[in-house]
């Protein structure tokens, strides 16, 4: 993650796109799709974000993730820093007012278990394993329908299956604890998160209840995503701009905390396998569009 200059602006109220995923006719080929695919192209042209409507994932389901996610955040420190990985960003981090834990392979049971188990290695963790692994699943079936959506709109299909065998799934669930001067005029002592982009391929969000998620438009404005029970944000990261010689971008976004309760939130990233290169298809590059990044490995 890369941090970009240290004056914060202040967020506006401008709502980004919704797109509706719940449909049950949205398949391959039908209308549905053909209507959705504009409209996810145009959303990530613009902004590089959309909000999803996804039903698949059930307010139960959310319910018991952030309820596993308070419990996790409750341990004592050395054992949350039991969550170790050695890919970067990947395991238990800790700064300022942010904490976060991470699974790689969350959309597999066993994996699920393993960070369940470290942390937690006298308990029955079936429950929680279960709960994680779920929802990393049935999100991850909407990273899969965004990634088809975005590669056929651009014709680049044919690429399709080799394209998600180059990922995994990294879950992550952060913590943010309320500023210590809350009503001071100092920004900077409200940062939960530094202006970033994301490196991945596709990340997934969801802010639970309480508000703080800031998305960077073209125009350098900031605007405020509200959390919404039934929305995800859905979010380009480098890997697929470059994928996609900068068709679409992948843009800034930062986490303020403002009010005066603890903050939630999970993130599912689609993460290029670490041997993976990254290079547009030549059908992206012509003329009018020339390559504008190098074949890098992840
Ligand atoms: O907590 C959030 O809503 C944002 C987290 C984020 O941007 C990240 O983990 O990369
Ligand atoms: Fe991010």
């Amino acid at each position: 993650m890369d941090s970009s200059n240290s004056v914060l602006p202040l967020a506006v109220s401008v709502h980004l796109p919704v797109i509706d995923f719940s449909d049950k006719t949205l398949n391959p080929g039908s209308s549905k799709w053909d209507e959705v695919k504009i409209d996810v192209r145009k959303a990530l042209e613009d902004y590089g974000c959309f909000e999803a409507s996804f039903d698949k994932v059930s307010a139960e389901l959310k319910k018991s993730v952030f309820e596993a996610v308070e419990e996790l955040f409750k341990l004592p420190i050395h054992t949350k820093q039991r969550n170790v990985s050695t890919k970067l960003f990947h395991g238990y981090l800790y700064h300022n007012l942010y904490q976060s834990f991470g699974i790689e392979d969350a959309n597999v049971l066993d994996r699920v278990n393993d960070f369940t188990q470290q942390l937690r290695p006298d308990h029955g963790n079936k429950n929680i394993s279960e709960t994680l692994h779920q929802f990393s699943e049935k999100l991850s079936k909407l990273d899969v329908m965004v990634r088809r959506i975005i590669m056929e709109s651009f014709g680049i299909e044919k690429y399709i299956d080799g394209h998600l065998n180059s990922t995994y799934y990294l879950l992550r669930m952060m913590e943010y604890t309320t500023p210590p001067l809350l009503d001071a005029d100092d920004e900077e002592s409200k940062v939960g998160l530094l202006a970033h982009t994301d490196k991945n391929t596709i990340t997934i969000l969801h802010q639970h209840q309480v508000d703080g998620l800031e998305v960077k438009t073209k125009d350098e404005k900031w605007i405020k995503v509200k959390p919404s029970q039934d929305h995800f944000l859905v979010m380009v990261g480098d890997s697929l701009c470059a994928l996609l010689n900068g068709r679409v971008f992948s843009p800034y976004h930062r986490v303020m905390m403002m009010g005066k309760k603890t903050r939630y939130s999970t993130g599912l990233f689609s993460v290029p396998k670490s041997e993976i290169i990254i290079d547009s298809p030549e059908e992206l590059v012509d003329e009018e569009h020339p390559r504008i990044f190098k074949p890098y490995e992840y």
